[in-house]
């Protein structure tokens, strides 16, 4: 790749036109008799040709061969904790669910190997749902690239920095950053910090948009501005390269003659972005009580039902908590969505203790939760004074589809056992007597 690579350009879903070296990109038109340099073009479709203009996204690609130039794929031979919907290994379960983090593998492990599935919904085949993921790496792939033809991947670092090399371009992420990896595009993974950690969305419904704002206004949440897409970057490379799919919810593999970001030049509106978490411009309340945390909506994953996401990605940034006579964390609360949310840095409002950075919880629909015993008793007796909530990143992948638990997820020593009990010896309410 070249030195360019760094460079980004900003905007949320823009058009955008990049060229590594000058002149690759056609003008006036795709897909010209002979393309610029004998370059391939080649449309990649985020969504189907008829798309309404709002939601269209394509991309033209400008490659040195085109990418139907491979092998067969074959199984993927390795053993993977990759799953993927319907999630029917285990019964669905009404219970809610915590776990302490993963700890990072001793054996070499790269971010595809490293990844294991905690839950997820719906299924690739109809398009909905989504999958949820940690991973926990060691190592950098190393001559090997993957894409995921069953959906789009949003990629949370937890711990640790990645290089995110894309057939669009290279870009770098670091814990409180987060990376979306459009459907189909190759991808490899680089460890800058020796070891990672984090979540992954991978979302089989509609990609992920920015939310409406409505009486917020033209401005806020995550501005459009703030979203940043790398510049195109290719490697001239002709040594064999493995590529690794993930298509109806297996992985497969191939191994072609050159490496798959080879791409001179490409425009459109289909890219991989990057995002800084604390960029997001956190609205809340004034006045008094905890407004619905979809206040907090940085993507969000539509389905048919208006208001009704097959995945919204929440975070609780760092922000001021300044409600008057209101009890300030999230209340209890039955939600008829399903929760799983997990833990950047820091601390979360509702849990005093045992929800750990690195960790992940699961409140599935219709389940009761909302503080622990000591967070409310914290939160009941407080004095209401402005407080900053400080040094704290959570987030929650929100979803109109109950999350069904893996295996490893329902099994992994991991799952505390004990976390009902963080519900339990709240005093029982007394009413007046005889009223
Ligand atoms: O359960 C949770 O901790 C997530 C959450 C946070 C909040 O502020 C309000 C509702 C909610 O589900
Ligand atoms: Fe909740």
């Amino acid at each position: 790749m070249n030195e360019t690579a760094a460079r980004m350009m900003t905007g949320f879903g823009n058009h955008f036109a990049s060229e590594a070296v000058a002149g690759a990109l056609p003008q006036g038109q795709n897909s010209p008799q002979k393309a610029p340099f004998g370059l391939y073009a080649e449309q990649l479709s985020g969504t189907a040709f008829t798309a309404p203009r709002a939601e269209n996204k394509r991309s033209w690609l400008y490659r040195l061969r085109p990418t139907a130039n491979h092998p067969a794929f074959v199984p993927y031979a390795r053993e993977t904790r990759w799953c993927s919907g319907p999630f029917d290994e285990m019964p669905p379960t009404p219970n809610r669910l915590r776990w302490d983090p993963l700890t990072i593998p001793a054996e070499p492990t790269d971010f595809l190997d490293g990844m294991t599935s905690y839950c997820g919904n719906g299924d690739p085949a109809t398009a909905s749902g989504i999958g949820v993921h940690l991973y926990a790496a060691n190592r950098s792939m190393e001559r090997r690239a993957f894409f995921n033809a069953d959906g789009e991947i949003l990629i949370v670092p937890q711990q640790g920095g990645l290089r995110i090399t894309t057939e669009m371009g290279v870009m770098t992420i670091a814990p409180e950053q987060i990376a979306l990896i459009p459907r189909g595009i190759r991808f490899q993974v680089a460890l800058l910090d020796g070891q990672a950690r984090g979540y992954v969305c991978e979302n089989y419904g509609a990609v992920f948009r920015l939310p409406d704002l409505g009486p917020i206004g033209a401005n806020g949440l995550a501005n459009p501005r703030d979203f940043e897409t790398p510049v195109a970057a290719f490697d001239d490379d002709d040594a064999p390269f493995e590529i690794i799919q993930k298509f109806g919810g297996s992985l497969w593999t191939t191994t072609q003659s050159h490496s798959p970001f080879d791409v001179v030049g490409w425009h459109g509106n289909l890219a991989p972005y990057r995002y800084d978490l604390r960029r997001f411009n956190a609205i809340n309340t004034v006045s008094f009580d905890h407004p619905d945390p979809s206040i907090f909506t940085v993507l969000t994953s539509p389905t048919d039902t208006p208001g009704t996401a097959n995945c919204d990605f929440v975070i609780f940034p760092p922000r001021w908590m300044v409600a008057e006579n209101t009890f300030r964390p999230p209340w209890f609360h039955r939600n008829v969505m399903s929760e799983f949310m997990g833990l950047i840095h820091g601390a979360y409002d509702a849990k005093a203790g045992g929800f750990a950075p690195g960790g992940a919880s699961l409140h599935n629909g219709m389940s009761g939760h909302g503080p622990d015993q000591a967070s409310y008793e914290g939160a009941v007796t407080a004095e209401l004074k402005p407080h900053r909530i400080e040094s704290t990143m959570a987030f929650m992948f929100e979803s109109r589809f109950p999350f069904r638990p893996t295996r490893f997820a329902s099994e992994t020593p991991l799952c505390q056992l004990d976390y009902d009990d963080c519900w339990t010896g709240f005093q029982k309410a007394q009413v007046p007597p005889g009223a």
